[in-house]
């Protein structure tokens, strides 16, 4: 098996003919209960016919160890052996759950990644970054682990809520703002809803490969992936702790992405003009998130558990220009509560 990602109307085909290989033992199939009812019935001409299902509550809160003892039990229940391959059919929770479980189980077993949201078809499932949240942190345990393919149809797309496309177009403009002024710039004045989304999902993934396969283990310019990430982080597991508040991914990347460019600012990296065309355009997809500024300093705290931090300094990658992710900038709790107060001063 290769770890290839195949794009467009032959991607659910190549799955088919990489599961029909002698060297696959079973076939099990994660998903979680809305993608068995709104994916699964496209993916299931694909699937030899004795696969076995493996299903799980929609939703971050459901992306725990207690998620992955339910895979675990099944494949054990199943008699799975090391030739078994794992098919995660769903959003970024479901592929960085089930590449987590597949990494763990045995010692690792095959999985692939059929992503079905925006966002898993154009980051979570490209790179390798599987895992979970542990103790209200997010992806606080997982590994590195590359899927044996990925196999993006842009179809699944069709039943995704608006809502949850806007949330995977965060990540999209991420990638430009680290590295892709151009098409920042364009996309812009082009307005966020598309109807080819997958020319974006293409030239988001190759921008991504391109980054990972320098530094697949983000000891350095991978951690450029992270942009809006350090305070993005930070506000998702605070409202994670806030029941009927909770912002999706996207949205509190989107946020994150604002108050890091209001930091490189700060810095004197980025110039106020760059940071007036960052939040424009981040407002006109996006509402403000809903916290005040009495929350501020405990979002902030949220960051002293960053994966990028080294000891007690908090590193977080900023852009010294519109396409120019830095990474590795020093910037302290006091800070970043700051940035979200100027966030919240904001009017959308
Ligand atoms: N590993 C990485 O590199 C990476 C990158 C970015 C984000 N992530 C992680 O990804 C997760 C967010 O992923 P997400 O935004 O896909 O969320 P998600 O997996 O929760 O999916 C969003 C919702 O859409 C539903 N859904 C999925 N596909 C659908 C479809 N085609 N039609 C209708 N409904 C569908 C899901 O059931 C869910 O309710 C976060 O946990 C984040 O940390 C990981
Ligand atoms: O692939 C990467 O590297 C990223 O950082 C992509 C992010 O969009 C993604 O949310 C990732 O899961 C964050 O990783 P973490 O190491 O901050 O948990
Ligand atoms: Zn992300």
């Amino acid at each position: 098996m290769d770890n290839s990602v195949i794009i467009g109307s032959g991607a659910l085909p190549a799955l088919a003919e990489l599961l029909y290989r002698p060297a696959v033992s079973r076939v099990f199939v994660l998903v979680d209960s809305n993608t068995a009812r709104q994916c699964l019935p496209a993916l299931l001409p694909h699937l030899p016919a004795d696969y076995k299902l493996i299903e799980i509550p929609a939703g971050e809160e459901y992306k725990t160890l207690a998620s992955c003892d339910t895979v675990w039990c099944e494949l054990t229940g199943q008699h799975a052996d090391r030739h078994a391959v794992l098919v995660n059919l769903g959003g970024g929770v479901v592929t960085d759950l089930g590449g987590f479980a597949a990494a763990l189980y045995k010692r690792g077993i095959r999985f692939v990644q059929v992503p079905t949201t925006l966002l898993a078809q154009v980051d979570a499932s490209v790179g390798g970054k599987t895992g979970v949240d542990f103790q209200g942190y997010k992806n606080q345990l997982g590994v590195f682990q590359v899927p044996a393919g990925v196999f993006i149809e842009p179809k699944f797309l069709e039943t995704l809520d608006p809502r949850q496309l806007k949330s995977g177009y965060a990540e999209v403009v991420k990638h430009w703002l680290i590295a892709d002024a151009e098409a920042f710039n364009t996309n812009r004045r082009l307005g966020w809803l598309t109807d080819d989304w997958t020319s974006i999902i293409q030239e988001s993934v190759a921008l991504k490969q391109r980054i990972v396969a320098d530094d697949p283990l983000e000891a350095g310019p991978r951690k450029l992936l992270n942009f809006g990430h350090t305070v993005g982080h930070a506000i998702e597991s605070y409202l994670l702790t806030q029941p009927g508040r909770e912002a999706l991914h996207g949205e509190a990347v989107a946020a994150g992405m604002v108050c890091e460019s209001w930091l490189s600012v700060q810095r004197g990296l980025l110039s106020a003009e760059e940071l007036d065309k960052i939040e424009t355009f981040v407002f006109s997809v996006f509402d403000k998130l809903d916290f005040v500024t009495l929350e501020t300093n405990a979002i902030a705290e949220f960051a002293l558990q960053d994966k990028k931090n080294a000891g007690a300094t908090i590193n977080c990658t900023l852009l010294s220009g519109i396409g120019q992710g830095v990474y590795d900038q020093p910037v302290t709790v006091a800070e970043i509560a700051e940035s979200l107060r100027y966030y919240h001063r904001l009017q959308a």
